[in-house]
């Protein structure tokens, strides 16, 4: 699957913009702060129908504008696809395929698979565990409509269920029966999202030691554990047993909502006790298995992005990444650096065509090739 083309309009800091990129490796180079990020950005968009760095739309808005529009030119399957996301402020945002608009976000999603790492993955190791959830579930959710449909319905219905548990406590009240109907689809599609991530924690395990292997370069046994309150007993009894709790909370404290990922090098948590280097290690592991993934489940190459990377790596892991990426396992690969000569020395090692684009501050906003 190629990008061949992809033209912004208000686009954050992009008034209007078009590249024609390389089906190889396409490098974004300037200063801090001329939008290099901001691509990649609308590329991760286009897949995602979101931002990665603010997923607020109307941030997402140039300022001096009231919409944006991102068109990309894909080839996919020796197709050519059309996809083009827009936004006007205060409206709904709209996802279009040749054309014709999705009725459904979730439709478009896993369509055109694809793979960022940036040094924002760090919230993975260090925010709270809903960004670990959201992890795994945009990943499964990308090949299997039937997980990403159900976990739709158990957030809905687990958004009913709160507002009846806050209704009950503004009137004095409690109705038995009507929570039981939430209590029972609740564990319906809670223990379908629990069976589902359990076995791909298992099967992703796998994929991401062998990729964590290869990039620490050293023998650290890592580990990714899935933490879940089901692993004890099923949802409903949970939800039986936390009755008077959750009645006080007004909230429901048990569920696959509470689910988390424990990553630990050496039997204990990354967060804490691994180093900077090994976190980063770790984080490009996390983020090659999930390329390995998508490959496999979708059966085409990810796009793969690659913020800021050659940043935050030494030497050793840059040329370990830059061995991986000249393998026939990548695709299309996107790279955005501040330094235009490390990224091509870089480059230059593989033997693959690159397109180098120099992007300048607002009032030259062309490229130079
Ligand atoms: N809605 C918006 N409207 C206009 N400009 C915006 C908007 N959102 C972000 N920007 C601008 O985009 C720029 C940041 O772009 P980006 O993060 O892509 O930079 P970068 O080239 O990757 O920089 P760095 O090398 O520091 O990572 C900032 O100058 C910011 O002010």
């Amino acid at each position: 699957m190629i990008l061949k083309q992809l033209s912004l309009v208000n686009y954050k800091n992009f008034e209007s913009k078009s590249f024609t990129f390389s089906d190889k490796i396409n490098c974004f180079v300037g200063n801090n702060g001329v939008g290099k990020t901001n691509v990649l950005d609308a590329i991760y968009h286009l897949s995602y129908g979101k931002s990665y760095f603010n997923p607020v739309a109307s941030q997402n808005v140039n300022h001096s504008a009231d919409f944006f529009m991102i068109d990309g030119a894909y080839e996919k399957n020796d197709r050519s696809e059309k996809i083009i996301v827009g936004y006007k402020k205060n409206q709904k945002k709209t996802i279009k395929r040749n054309g014709k608009l999705y009725e459904r976000f979730s439709d478009h999603i896993g369509f055109l698979p694809l793979v960022i790492v940036s040094p924002a993955d760090r919230d993975l190791i260090i925010e709270g565990s809903e960004t670990r959830r959201k992890f795994i579930d945009s990943i499964i959710s990308q090949s299997d409509k039937e997980y990403l449909n159900t976990l739709i319905k158990y957030n809905k219905t687990l958004a009913q269920r709160n507002s009846l548990l806050k209704y009950f406590a503004a009137n004095n009240t409690f109705d038995a029966s009507t929570l039981e109907v939430y209590n029972e689809q609740l564990t319906n599609y809670g223990t379908f999202i629990y069976s589902k991530r359990k076995m791909f924690v298992e099967l992703f395990n796998t994929i991401f030691l062998n990729r964590h292997k290869v990039v620490s370069g050293a023998n650290e046994k890592t580990s990714i554990i899935y933490k879940s309150q089901l692993h004890d007993t099923n949802l409903d009894n949970l939800l039986t047993q936390s009755i008077n709790k959750d009645k006080a909370l007004q909230y429901t404290s048990v569920g696959i909502h509470k689910d988390d990922l424990v990553f630990n090098i050496e039997n204990h948590p990354i967060k804490r006790f691994g180093s900077q280097g090994q976190q980063k290690s770790f984080l490009i592991a996390l983020k090659l298995a999930q390329f390995d993934f998508l490959k496999n489940e979708s059966g085409v190459r990810p796009i793969l992005l690659l913020d800021d990377i050659f940043d935050k790596l030494d030497e050793n892991r840059v040329s370990q990444l830059i061995h991986l990426v000249n393998g026939n396992d990548f695709g299309q690969i996107f790279i955005s650096d501040t330094h235009k000569e490390r990224t091509e020395n870089i480059i230059k090692e593989t033997e693959k065509t690159y397109e180098l684009f120099q992007l300048k501050q607002k009032e030259n906003q062309g490229y130079e090739n």
